[in-house]
């Protein structure tokens, strides 16, 4: 992204309805029978924010609450200083990207980004200029007479972001906006909406599962599991200081916790890992499958002090490379070539001993 984009959140506002800063200052509490998504979001003016996490962790409860089409049991909900809590959904200044787009079938492409600002009270032929001209900028201008049938999913996609973006919104929510999508259209479609993201002044919010989409598109990650944050950051902070195990599978990183004192982590739940780092207290440690060296026998002579007795439970094939899953000592993911593991015969059950340099484990403070 070219553009400089402000880390700063917006400053606490003094009362609803008063106007004290830019951007989105919430806090969303929503019930759903059991479930309880308790969530505090806040972006400045340009900021793309992702909210990633595993399914039915409130990601699209968040979204549904930011649109207005939840309501809110408790917390806050502020745009640009304004308080939308009350403001009927179709009255805020907020764009909604469906994940199946939600298209109107019988309107040509150019009627349907032209809702949009109909809605909002333009006239037909401002409405259907407007269109056009949005049409023109997503490089759609040829494909403004066809119905959505007509349309390719990335074409499809892009009308829906046109329709959003013809409002002009303060916030433009996208739920899950590369799902509906091929593996290979995704590729060209995401560095589209990438770019897209980038120009877009205000504030976007997209909902996703996927991490290379939020990685791409985002400037700041928000994780969510249990209806909480569990981690927020940028994708590099993230993928680098995991804290939670869903966070580390997601980035294909070991990750424990313990007690560190100097190089040593102590484990709250296996054993002292060596680490090239010094610290003291709360740890965690991470480390790649790829730094985990496995062996049939315990390598004679060996000075590895992060050395574990492992077995087996399964085995994965990644491209050209083999994921074991291993119990023992420390449950640990190990990557290794398929020759090395036809080599060692790993098989489901098969002790194996797992070496990993200190140097190439990573601890932080917990
Ligand atoms: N209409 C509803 N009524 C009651 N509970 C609901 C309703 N919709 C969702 N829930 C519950 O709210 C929780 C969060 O669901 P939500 O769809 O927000 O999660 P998500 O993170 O978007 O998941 P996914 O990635 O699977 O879409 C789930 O436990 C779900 O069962």
């Amino acid at each position: 992204m070219t553009r400089p984009r402000s880390t700063t959140a917006p400053t606490e506002p003094t009362g609803a309805g008063t106007r004290t800063a830019d951007g989105l200052d919430a806090r969303l509490v929503v019930d759903r029978g059991a479930f309880r998504l308790d969530v505090a979001l806040t972006a400045a003016p340009g900021d793309v924010v992702a909210l990633l996490g595993p399914n039915g962790a409130g990601k699209t409860t968040a979204l549904r609450a930011l649109a207005g089409l939840v309501p809110l049991t408790d917390g806050h909900l502020r745009l640009d200083g304004v308080a939308l809590d009350r403001t009927p959904p179709e009255s805020r200044p907020v764009g909604v990207v469906f994940q199946d787009y939600l298209l109107f079938p019988h309107l040509t492409a150019l009627d349907n980004v032209a809702f949009g600002p109909r809605c909002r009270g333009a006239s037909k032929a401002d409405a259907r200029a407007r269109a056009a001209a949005w049409l023109d900028r997503m490089g759609l201008a040829d494909h403004a007479g066809a119905k959505p049938r007509r349309l390719s999913g990335g074409q499809a996609q892009r009308v829906a972001l046109a329709r959003a973006l013809a409002t002009h919104p303060r916030l433009l929510l996208l739920d899950e906006p590369l799902a509906a999508l091929d593996a290979r259209t995704r590729l060209e479609v995401r560095g589209r909406l990438r770019r897209h993201l980038a120009e877009f002044e205000a504030v976007a919010v997209l909902v996703t599962h996927d991490p290379l989409d939020a990685m791409v598109l985002a400037d700041r990650l928000v994780v969510v599991e249990h209806g909480r944050v569990v981690q927020e950051g940028t994708p590099a902070d993230v993928a680098r200081r995991p804290r939670t195990d869903y966070v580390a599978r997601l980035v294909g990183l070991n990750l424990y916790r313990g007690r560190a004192d100097g190089p040593t982590v102590r484990l709250d739940a296996g054993p002292a890992v060596t680490t090239g780092e010094d610290l003291t207290g709360p740890a965690f440690v991470a480390f790649p499958p790829d730094a985990v060296t496995l062996y049939g026998e315990r390598p004679a002579g060996s000075s590895a002090r992060n050395l574990w007795r492992c077995e087996v439970v399964g085995l994965e094939t990644h491209g050209d490379r083999i994921r074991a899953d291993l119990t023992g000592e420390l449950p640990l993911a190990a990557d290794l070539t398929t020759v090395a593991a036809a080599e060692l015969g790993l098989r489901p059950g098969a002790p194996v001993w797992a070496a990993v340099k200190a140097t190439q484990t990573h601890a932080y403070p917990a």
